[in-house]
């Protein structure tokens, strides 16, 4: 498991991070959102340890994380940092046996990704020559080689089509499943919210909310979607009724946590008819709204 205490990173008198903790654990995809310049990817290349922290520390499995444990983390920077005039492969199999694989162990993991990815073809191509895309195909496929125990992944799905999309969510899928821990930040919240267990989200140097995504999604107060044909705004006067906003065919109904949803049906009922009457669960970019709002 990798977990962050108190962390913080000045940039002279700016500080970008501030005092954020949480943890990516194994099995989990982690997705990590916040504003631009909320502080995500400073905090990332901290865990690398590309970045000196100002205070905190980096934990993986107990321990604070030291430039070996690092060396199996794999890592998709924010600026991708690889040799636009190599070609793919060989760059790839030199990048596997930086990471301590022997020639035949590396050539063999990087075609299985270069097929993986949909990059068999290119693997002679010089990376300068590939679309944008595929160029940061490459560089996934780079964060993934040897066999890492831990993925750092800065806006890995940023410039991919919907099909890349897929291909690498499945495959991050496979590594959280084999016990790696993700961490992913990302601004595609519809992304995040179809791939991600756990969430963290930053504003302004800080985490604003951590949880799983179902706890984020549980509200202090629920809210319910009442339809009874015509404007509901008579819920306002209700006991446990803390918020309405009033619909032309309804109402969208906050009640207070300790309050019986059924006695605003019964309460719907008794002035006519109700078709529909149901729970309203807050998307990750709802939440996230709310958590950054201000
Ligand atoms: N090398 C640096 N020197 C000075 N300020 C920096 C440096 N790197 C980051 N910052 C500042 O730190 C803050 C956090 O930036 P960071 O890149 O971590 O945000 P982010 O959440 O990754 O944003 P984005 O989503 O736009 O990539 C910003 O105010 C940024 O300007």
């Amino acid at each position: 498991m990798l977990e962050l205490e108190e962390l913080v990173r000045d940039f002279g008198s700016h500080r970008a991070v501030d005092r954020v903790s949480f943890r990516v654990s194994e099995g989990r995809m982690t997705g990590f959102v916040g504003g631009n310049g909320a502080g995500k990817t400073t905090t990332m290349r901290m865990i690398m340890g590309v970045l000196a922290s100002n205070g905190g520390t980096v934990r993986w499995q107990g321990s604070p994380a030291t430039a070996e444990d690092r060396r199996d983390f794999g890592y998709m920077p924010e600026e991708r940092g690889l040799y636009p005039k190599q070609t793919v492969h060989s760059q790839l199999v030199y990048l596997a046996r930086l990471r301590g694989q022997g020639t035949a162990e590396a050539r063999r993991e990087t075609l299985e990704l270069l097929e993986r990815l949909g990059l068999a073809e290119k693997a002679q191509a010089r990376l300068e020559s590939l679309s944008l895309g595929n160029q940061q195909r490459v560089q996934i496929a780079a964060a993934l080689l040897g066999s890492p125990r831990l993925l750092v992944l800065d806006e890995p799905f940023s410039g991919l089509d919907p099909h890349a999309v897929d291909t690498m969510a499945e495959l991050l899928r496979e590594y959280a499943a084999a016990g790696v821990p993700v961490l992913f930040s990302s601004h595609q919240l519809d992304l995040v919210e179809r791939l991600c267990d756990d969430l963290v989200v930053m504003a302004k140097g800080r985490v604003v909310g951590k949880g799983t995504a179902d706890e984020l999604r549980h509200r202090e107060r629920p809210r319910y979607l009442l339809v009874t044909g015509a404007p509901a705004g008579w819920t306002r006067g209700l006991a446990g009724v803390t918020d309405v906003e009033e619909l032309s065919d309804g109402a969208r109904v906050e009640l207070a946590a300790d309050a019986d949803p059924g006695r605003l049906l019964t309460e719907a009922l008794a002035r006519g008819p109700v078709h529909a009457f149901t729970p309203l669960v807050p998307s990750i970019a709802d939440i996230y709204r709310e958590m950054t709002a201000a």
